[in-house]
């Protein structure tokens, strides 16, 4: 869930839905289009991946006055939410200063840990739920430290620092602490009128995020839910040095706002009487600069081990989402995935605009997107895709005349017209070429030709280009 204002819409659209994914709901670059037809899929969908012509969406019913922000109180319940006020002390150690953010599963605060003074966000999911991924997390914490081969950055996922139980009037909840972060990078991006990050920031933070897959595939865990939403940047450590009057000073302190019921009555036990606003630490992105471009991969509670768990879903928001969803529902879900979500989201890391685009789309709609953009499907996937027809011909050229966008249109519509426009750096002649042969690589339409993420570690995008910017970072 953002931390940041959102426009109406976007809150009524929570109302709605049981679950909102805000990445694409507030982008000024929607595409409006109703879902279409028949779907190939019968994927495991949640409301704002590819909605299918399928069941509609569930409506919770409305019992209290909605509040811009702040999570629906309807959550607040047993299973639910845990209440937690501003002045709480968890397990006697961690001291509730402000919340971060709200998710599907979980609210997180930020309090200060008493024992070593620093600024600490803690994850209290939903009662009865475990935090899916503390399981990970542990694993990967025991990953050795070394930086063999570039990939094994623990840094680069966040470390557990506790781990507890909260019994409450909605169960009992596990909670998660972990470190901080400033922002996710789609906050700074709705935090932003230009939506872009300078070339050399976003240089970085690819470089990053191609690492922290990497580590992950490297232990044998697909993150299965990377975006933008899903990373985020470091908060410096400077922080830890302000007290908590210096703190609400710099930041603001607390905006509550009262729950109230619609029909009058009393709050039920369980539900807090005031909702809060979360704590706005971060910054557009156009003003993010290279020392403060370290990001971390959060949010690994779609993560699976596929060696242990076969996957056959997925849950990544449908203009994420590989082709093998709607064509190889058989087989299971494997790294190849990750790889495609990962160039989908470097893409708008880089760009303006997401590389493939739909607003609740259809299955047959986002096939069309990355056949667009990536060419004829293989043979027997495009003989299996009834809709072809709608908008191409056997040989994949388009029905209507001018209709369909290459990758290099969408370059250079996502990209760099969005970057002149707003008088940032464009990319240069040789780094396209490079990109556009890694995006190629990472966009293979078979999961078994995709590159890896250890090519793409050695790819020489990565190698020429990306991989020196953190260097710049740690400089
Ligand atoms: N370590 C952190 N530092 C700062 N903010 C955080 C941190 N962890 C979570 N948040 C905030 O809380 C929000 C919800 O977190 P997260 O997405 O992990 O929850 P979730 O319940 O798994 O949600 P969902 O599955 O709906 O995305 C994030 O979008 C972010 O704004």
């Amino acid at each position: 869930m953002t931390r940041r204002l959102q426009p109406l819409f976007n809150i009524q659209r929570q109302l709605i839905l049981s679950h909102s994914w805000p990445l694409f709901a507030t982008a000024p670059h929607l595409t409006g289009f109703p879902s279409l037809g028949r779907n190939i899929a019968t994927t495991h969908l949640r409301m704002d991946s590819i909605a299918p012509d399928a069941s509609p969406p569930k409506y919770a019913p409305v019992e209290y006055m909605p509040l811009e922000d702040i999570e629906r109180p309807e959550r607040y319940c047993p299973g639910g939410y845990h209440p937690v006020n501003i002045g709480d002390r968890l397990t006697d150690r961690y001291d509730v200063v402000h919340k971060l953010g709200f998710g599907t599963y979980s609210t997180t605060w930020l309090a200060r840990d008493k024992n070593t003074k620093k600024y600490v966000a803690i994850k209290i999911a939903i009662a009865e739920a475990d935090v899916p991924e503390s399981d990970i997390l542990d694993t990967l914490a025991l990953s050795e430290p070394s930086n063999k081969g570039g990939y094994s950055r623990k840094a680069l996922i966040p470390r557990i620092l506790d781990t507890f139980s909260l019994e409450g009037p909605n169960g009992r909840h596990r909670c998660l602490v972990t470190e901080p972060g400033m922002m996710t990078l789609e906050e700074a991006k709705d935090a932003s009128s230009s939506r872009l990050f300078e070339m050399p920031v976003a240089r970085a933070i690819a470089a990053q995020v191609i690492q922290a897959v990497a580590f992950l595939h490297h232990r044998g865990v697909v993150h299965a839910d990377l975006h933008a939403g899903n990373i985020m940047f470091r908060l410096p450590n400077s922080i830890d040095e302000l007290s908590l009057e210096e703190l609400y000073q710099k930041y603001g302190q607390p905006n509550v706002e009262p729950f109230e019921r619609l029909d009058g009555n009393a709050l039920p036990n369980g539900v807090p009487t005031h909702g809060v606003v979360p704590i706005w630490l971060g910054k557009g992105s156009e003003l993010v600069t290279i020392s403060e471009a370290e990001v971390f991969v959060t949010d690994l509670g779609e993560a699976f081990r596929p060696s242990v768990t076969p996957r056959h879903y997925s849950n990544t928001p449908g203009v994420l989402a590989p082709p093998e969803t709607y064509f190889l529902q058989h087989e299971p879900l494997s790294f190849p995935s990750d790889v495609w979500t990962l160039a989908c989201t470097l893409w708008y890391i880089i760009g303006q605009k997401p590389l493939f685009e739909g607003f609740n789309p259809s299955s047959d709609w986002m096939i069309k997107e990355h056949v667009d953009a990536m060419g004829k499907l293989p043979c027997d996937w495009w003989q299996k895709w009834d809709a072809r027809k709608r908008w191409f011909t056997e040989e994949a050229k388009r029905t209507a005349e001018g209709a369909g966008r290459s990758l290099e249109n969408r370059f250079v519509s996502s990209i760099q017209k969005p970057r002149r426009g707003s008088a940032m750096e464009e990319v240069g002649d040789a780094e396209k070429s490079a990109l556009l042969t890694m995006f190629r690589g990472m966009l293979a339409f078979r999961p078994n030709e995709r590159l890896t993420a250890t090519e793409i570690l050695e790819s020489e995008w990565m190698v020429r280009w990306a991989l020196p910017a953190p260097e710049k970072v740690a400089a």
